[in-house]
This record gives C-alpha cells, sequence and structure tokens, in this order.
C-alpha cells in the first residue's frame, strides 16, 4: 500500500475532464422545474439585451432624426419597463440558482461522506485526515460556482453570443464578418493557455491539501510539539509549504489571467476593423449612424459574453481538478462489503474461531502466518507479546476491518465473510488506548454506545463500571458538558466512561487493545472492577504490554514473528519458562509487575 503524507503531492487517476464535467452537471437534472423557471428568466433577459440596440436604432433613425417626441417617449416607457423586467428576473435567478447549488453541493457532500464511510481502513491507513478534509471542504465548495455559472453563464451567454452574430450577419455581413475577424486568433490562444492551466491547477489543488494535512496534524500534536520545544521546525514546515501553495497559485492564476488580456485584444481589433471597413471600405454614406451604434453595442454584446465564457471555461479548468478529486474519492471502492448472499449473524455466543489464517497489509511481508485457534463463548483471552508481533491485528481481523489472505476467520461457526458487517460489528466491543470522546454530554457520550439507549441503562452501565461515582460527584452529573477528546476529565475518568460507553452496548465480544495502557497501575487498580464487570460473561481479548492486567485471564497467547508461539494460564506459562516467562520475569525486574 501506498503511503501519502503532507510531504508528497497524491496522485490524482486522469480522467476525461469532459466527463468529470458533465458528471457534475448530472447533479443539476434532480431541479427540473427551477432549472426551467431560471432559463426562461434568462431567455427575457437576452430578448431584452437583444432588443435594446434595435430600440436605440429606432430611436435615432425614426423619432429623433424626424423630431418626433411623442413617439419617443412611447419607445423610452416601453423600453423601461422591459428593463425593469429584466433587472427583477435578474434578481430572483440569482435566488434560485443559490438555492440549488447549495442544494447540490449538500447532497454530494452526503453522498461523499457516507461513501466514506464505507470504506475500509486501508483507505484511511493512507492518507492523512487533513487531506480526506480537504476534499469534504475545500475542493466540493469549488464546485458552487462552476455549477451556478453553467446556468447562469453558458447558457444565456452562449446563446446571445449565437443570436447577436446571427443579428449582425444578417443586418449587415461585411460589418460583421470584420467585427468577428479576430475571434479563430482568440479561440487558439484560449486552447493554448487551457491545455497548461490545467496542470498547473491541479497542481494548485495538491499543494491545497499538502497545506491542509499538516495544519490538521499539526493541530492534533500541538501538544507534543509544545512539549518538545519543536515550534520552530513547524513554523518552518509550515512556512515551506505555505510558501510551495503560494508559488503554485500565482503560476496557475498567472496563465489564467492571459485569457482576459486575449480577449481584450480580440474585441479592441474587431471595433477597429468594424470602423475601418464602415468608414473606409462601405463610405459613411452606405451605413446610418444608428446602424454603427448598433454594430457599436452589437460588438460589446458579442464580446462581453465571450469574457464571460472564458472566465467561465478558467474556472473549469481551475475547478474541475476539485471536482476529480472529489469523484476519485467516490469511485474508490470499498473492499469490506458485504457479499450479496449475506445473513444476519445470530445473537452471537462467543464461539471464536482462526483457521490458518494468512494476513499481510500490503501484499508483501507475512504479519500472520497460519494462525489457528479456538475460543470458546466466555473465555477471556489475553495477548501478549513484542511490540509490532500482530496482537491488534488479530483483533481487527475478528472485526473485519480487514479481510484475510488465506484461511478462516469464524465466529459462532459462521465465516465471517458470510454475515453482514453491521449484524457483526454491532455485537462487538472495541475499546482502545485512543479513547475517543466526542464533543457533548457524558450522557451522549456514554449514550454513543446504543443510540436508543434510556438515562436509567446509562446510569446502569455507568455504575456497573464504577463511573457512577465521579459522575455523580461532578457539578451538572451525567450533563456535564465535556469539549472535543474529553478535555477536562482524567485519563482514568475518560477511561471509565469509554467503558461505560461499551458496557451500555452489551457487548457479545469484547476486544480491550491496550484500554488500560494509558492510566498508570493506582487507576488500574481503581478501574479494576469495572473492567472485571465488562469481562464477566462474554468472549474477550485483551491486549496488554503490563501482564498484571491479565493475570486473570482464561488463557494467554504469546504472539511473536506471527504466530502464537506459547499457549496457557499465567501459572502454566510461567512455569514452562518459555517467552511468556521471559516477558514476566523482564517486567518484574522493571518493577511494573
Ligand atoms: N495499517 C497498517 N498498514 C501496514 N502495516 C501495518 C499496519 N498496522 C500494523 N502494521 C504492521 O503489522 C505488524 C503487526 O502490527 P500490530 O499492530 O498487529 O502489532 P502489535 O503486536 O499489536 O504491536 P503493539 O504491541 O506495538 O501494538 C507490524 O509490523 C506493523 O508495522
Amino acid at each position: 500500500m501506498s503511503f501519502n503524507s503532507y510531504k508528497e503531492d497524491e496522485e490524482i487517476v486522469r480522467t476525461s475532464k469532459v466527463r468529470t464535467l458533465l458528471r457534475m452537471l448530472s447533479y443539476l437534472f434532480a431541479y427540473k422545474k427551477e432549472l426551467i423557471l431560471v432559463l426562461l428568466i434568462i431567455a427575457f433577459g437576452i430578448l431584452v439585451s437583444l432588443l435594446n440596440p434595435l430600440l436605440i436604432e429606432e430611436a435615432i433613425d425614426t423619432y429623433i432624426s424626424k423630431g418626433n417626441l411623442q413617439g419617443l417617449l412611447r419607445l423610452v416607457i416601453f423600453a423601461l419597463v422591459l428593463n425593469l423586467l429584466m433587472i427583477g428576473g435578474i434578481k430572483l435567478r440569482m435566488y434560485i440558482m443559490a438555492k440549488v447549488c447549495n442544494s447540490i453541493l449538500l447532497t454530494i457532500r452526503q453522498e461523499l461522506y457516507s461513501h466514506i464511510q464505507t470504506l475500509d481502513l486501508h483507505f484511511f491507513d493512507s492518507r492523512p485526515t487533513g487531506k480526506i478534509l480537504a476534499r469534504i471542504i475545500g475542493d466540493i465548495n469549488s464546485l458552487k460556482e462552476v455549477l451556478n455559472n453553467f446556468v447562469t453563464t453558458l447558457i444565456p451567454d452562449f446563446s446571445t453570443v449565437i443570436a447577436v452574430a446571427v443579428i449582425m450577419f444578417v443586418k449587415n455581413p461585411v460589418l460583421a464578418a470584420a467585427s468577428l475577424c479576430s475571434l479563430p486568433v482568440m479561440a487558439v490562444c484560449v486552447w493554448l493557455i487551457e491545455y497548461y492551466s490545467h496542470k498547473k491547477w491541479q497542481e494548485f489543488r495538491k499543494k491545497s491539501s499538502n497545506l491542509n494535512a499538516f495544519i490538521h496534524e499539526d493541530m492534533s500534536g500541538m501538544r507534543i510539539i509544545q512539549s518538545f520545544t519543536a515550534e520552530e521546525e513547524t513554523r518552518q514546515t509550515f512556512d515551506e509549504l505555505l510558501y510551495a501553495h503560494r508559488r503554485a497559485f500565482v503560476g496557475a492564476v498567472r496563465l489564467g489571467d492571459g485569457m482576459g488580456s486575449v480577449i481584450d485584444l480580440s474585441w479592441g481589433i474587431g471595433i477597429a476593423a468594424l470602423y475601418f471597413t464602415g468608414i473606409k471600405i462601405l463610405g459613411v454614406e452606405a451605413v446610418s449612424i444608428g446602424t454603427f451604434l448598433a454594430f457599436g453595442s452589437y460588438i460589446g454584446m458579442f464580446w462581453n459574453p465571450i469574457m464571460n465564457l472564458s472566465n467561465f471555461y478558467n474556472q473549469i479548468i481551475t475547478n474541475i481538478a476539485a471536482a476529480e478529486r472529489v469523484f476519485e474519492i467516490m469511485d474508490t471502492p470499498a473492499k469490506i462489503i458485504d457479499a450479496d448472499d449475506v445473513i444476519q449473524i445470530p445473537p452471537i455466543k462467543g464461539a471464536v474461531s482462526f483457521s490458518h489464517v494468512c494476513f499481510s497489509y500490503d501484499q508483501g511481508t507475512k504479519v500472520l502466518n497460519d494462525v489457528s485457534f479456538q475460543i470458546t463463548p466466555g473465555e477471556t483471552i489475553a495477548l501478549v507479546g513484542p511490540t509490532g508481533a500482530g496482537k491488534t491485528t488479530i483483533v481487527n481481523l475478528i472485526s473485519r476491518f480487514y479481510d484475510v489472505q488465506d484461511g478462516t476467520v469464524s465466529i459462532d461457526g459462521h465465516d465471517i465473510k458470510t454475515v453482514s458487517i453491521e449484524s457483526l460489528r454491532s455485537q462487538m466491543g472495541i475499546m482502545t488506548q485512543d479513547n475517543f470522546l466526542f464533543t457533548g454530554t457524558i450522557k451522549d457520550n456514554i449514550r454513543y454506545g446504543k443510540l436508543d439507549a434510556t438515562d436509567e441503562e446509562i446510569i446502569d452501565a455507568a455504575k456497573a463500571v464504577h463511573a457512577h461515582d465521579f459522575i455523580s460527584k461532578l457539578e451538572k452529573g451525567y450533563d456535564t458538558f465535556l469539549s472535543e477528546r474529553g478535555g477536562g476529565l482524567s485519563a482514568g475518568q475518560k477511561q471509565l466512561l469509554a467503558f461505560a460507553r461499551t458496557m451500555v452496548s452489551k457487548p457479545n465480544i469484547l476486544i480491550l487493545d491496550e484500554a488500560t495502557s494509558s492510566i498508570d497501575t493506582q487507576t488500574e487498580l481503581f478501574i479494576q472492577e469495572g473492567i472485571d464487570a465488562l469481562l464477566a460473561g462474554r468472549t474477550s481479548f485483551v491486549i496488554a504490554h503490563r501482564l498484571s492486567t491479565i493475570q486473570k485471564a482464561d488463557r494467554i497467547f504469546v504472539i511473536d514473528k506471527g504466530g502464537i508461539v506459547e499457549e496457557g494460564t499465567a501459572p502454566q506459562l510461567i512455569a514452562k519458562k518459555g517467552a511468556y516467562y521471559k516477558l514476566h520475569t523482564a517486567q518484574m525486574a522493571e518493577g511494573i509487575l
């Protein structure tokens, strides 16, 4: 598996830009009624703006030149009403589009978030959280303008450009050809700019993502940074990433800005060619002042939308890179999924068996090699062994966070690949060293273990694990508000809350992975009764470095070199004088036991 960090740019799978754009625009189809209304408003606006130069021509050539003031007044009032209606329409259109675009972003965000939740741990292992956040927040936000401008810019401006060109050619083909003579040169320049710009914007997104990942990691590890006085080093890294981000932005923007200049130049050439052709080639008598003025307006009406279209094009190039990043995650297949014919596993009794299990994380080194064991319901199994031996891997396979490459993991005789993941995991309780507590009250945090738990169930669970005493002593008891990660509580108290959360879920299989390693021996003694209450009557796996924690285990597995090297009760293993005995005597010598 390839790992990515804030130090490296992500690799984005190459996809067709047109397909990405169409996929993005497909979200608009859910809002057909709103879009039809918006398009009608836009059509009315185009009609009014196309009519305006003709009204000017009519005013000058028919009324002003003949001194017909009454006719002129009627024409002005007519034009005023049309233009006021057009302005009202624009406001309504903006409101509808803002609503539609925000709803689409919400949908995309929900889809992306739901999909991310189905992805297996391989996905999260391989990239920093900050980079995932960058896609959910920043990249999705960038899609808003593209969606909005597709309807409000591309459709109306493209129609305007065509309509204006037709009117110009119908009115005077020579003047029309002269006014638009610079169009082919502009098209080639825009294509060249687009070609180089897309790469620059992709790079910019990657640099933004790196910066995001670094900030996220930095903020999460602030306590460590400050305790090691590493502020200066992290500031330097931050500066480097920031400058790389700025360089990428400037490079991308500089190219995009070239687009405006090319269009300005083409516009200027068009005006010069109009007057040169009109005055020098056709002669002033051949073209009326009204026609000249109308053509002047039409040139503006032609090049203005072209400018908008080029800005939109620029925006597409800028944001298509963001869309690619969002869709890439949506297209990442979830590897750990239910097969079509899975069944709901019945209430678990707790017989767990590994049969010739082989597993590796990255198809390389085998972490587990031909591991087999049988656990009877209600047994407490302790897993010990050197760091990196594969203890956590074994419990991760029981919860099916990863799939085995060879062999079978079964629970109550069911191969876990044949039962639904939801029915399996909902009957398991997993506690790790990092007992994540969420922002919210103590009650909310305990209820997380069983969302429909009553207050009585919550209090009973807290009492069972001996958390009730300290909670009741808090000023607001179970309604005490906890900040992120349980700030304000001691390590032991956080641990007790996590025990209560697991207790309320009444798991049939319990996994404690170094659940007590962050607390001192005194606190561990204090919460021992809580642990005993949790373990009672259910199959449990306890991983612990401190051997004192697992003395009461029914069986101890010593894991090393990809397998179980010893197995038995604590007294049996000590008598054996093997690997466990060595660990035991080493901890005795260190005074841990
Ligand atoms: N997500 C992962 N991706 C790749 N390799 C991994 C991953 N998790 C663990 N490993 C590797 O697999 C091996 C077993 O790791 P595991 O976490 O199961 O060990 P452990 O016995 O629980 O160690 P510790 O006691 O330090 O927690 C180690 O060599 C580790 O580097």
